[in-house]
């Protein structure tokens, strides 16, 4: 059978005020795609994610989203309002003063088209519940995320963004959530949710995106797609600009590495 992506991006550029920040970008996202983005700082990683969410419109190219049953694809040509997609923003986007609880930021991924007022039904209020112990938050449910730690706080915005069981999941750098003791038990999760969900995983951490990742693209101002995660030095060093050893990763487990050489 072969497959149709569920999201596909052809020729795309996009820039700010003029400038082009990306271009030629081609990448097709499949229905059990588990992709790594990696790249330099400001090589354009959050700009593409900004495109594929609809926020930010392409200067050139296209993004298609693909999305109902297998035989039944219809396409949206330019907005991504109608296909399901699951977003973790940044850390340090997150207003953690900002007065709800665990249980409402879980259902604040169903009420994209609801007044903020409006109620949910006992079904929407059930798989909340079930979501709430997936991400292993039961007796939090009615705490201010103010009052949660790192990892906490995680989960429960990762939970806001599978409730609406989306079609893809984009975690922009879920590494840099402090709480150092929940990376393990995030991959679980990840790798759980990985089964019925796309998930396309920004990160600086190499080493920890390399042993977690089926593919891996990186992004500097174009994209290069790796189909797997057998990547060389040469590979790294070739999208990046930059001799491995500055990226500073100097514990890059040897094992995802393909063929390389040292050359110091
Ligand atoms: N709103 C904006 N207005 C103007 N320029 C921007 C804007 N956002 C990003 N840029 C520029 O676009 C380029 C790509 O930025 P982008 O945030 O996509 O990179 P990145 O790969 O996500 O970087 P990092 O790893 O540092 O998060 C950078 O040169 C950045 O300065």
């Amino acid at each position: 059978m072969a497959a149709t992506p569920i999201i596909e991006i052809k020729n795309l550029s996009a820039g700010y005020d003029g400038r082009t920040v990306l271009h030629d970008v081609n990448l097709n996202i499949y229905e059990q795609d588990f992709l790594g983005i990696i790249g330099p700082n400001g090589g354009g990683k959050t700009t593409l994610i900004k495109c594929i969410l609809g926020l930010l419109k392409p200067t050139g190219g296209e993004i298609i989203f693909h999305i109902g049953q297998n035989d039944n694809h219809f396409q949206i040509p330019t907005s991504s309002s109608e296909i399901s997609l699951g977003y973790l923003p940044q850390y340090n986007s997150i207003d953690r003063k900002f007065p709800i609880s665990v249980e409402e930021v879980i259902l604040s991924g169903l009420s994209i088209q609801k007044s903020l007022t409006s109620r949910f039904t006992p079904e929407q209020k059930e798989k909340g519940k079930q979501i709430v112990s997936r991400m292993g938050l039961e007796g939090l449910e009615h705490r201010a995320i103010g009052q949660l730690s790192g990892g906490q706080l995680q989960r429960a915005l990762l939970g806001r963004a599978i409730i609406s069981d989306p079609s893809a999941l984009i975690l922009d750098e879920p590494s840099t959530y402090i709480d150092k003791r929940f990376e393990a038990r995030l991959y679980e999760l990840l790798a759980e949710i990985n089964k019925e969900c796309a998930i396309i995983l920004v990160s600086h951490d190499i080493g920890t995106v390399l042993q977690q990742v089926k593919s891996i693209a990186c992004v500097n101002e174009t994209l290069d797609y790796h189909p797997d995660t057998e990547v060389t030095t040469e590979w790294l060093e070739k999208n990046f600009n930059c001799p491995i050893e500055l990226l500073g990763h100097g514990t890059l487990p040897h094992r995802i590495l393909g063929e390389h050489h040292h050359h110091h």
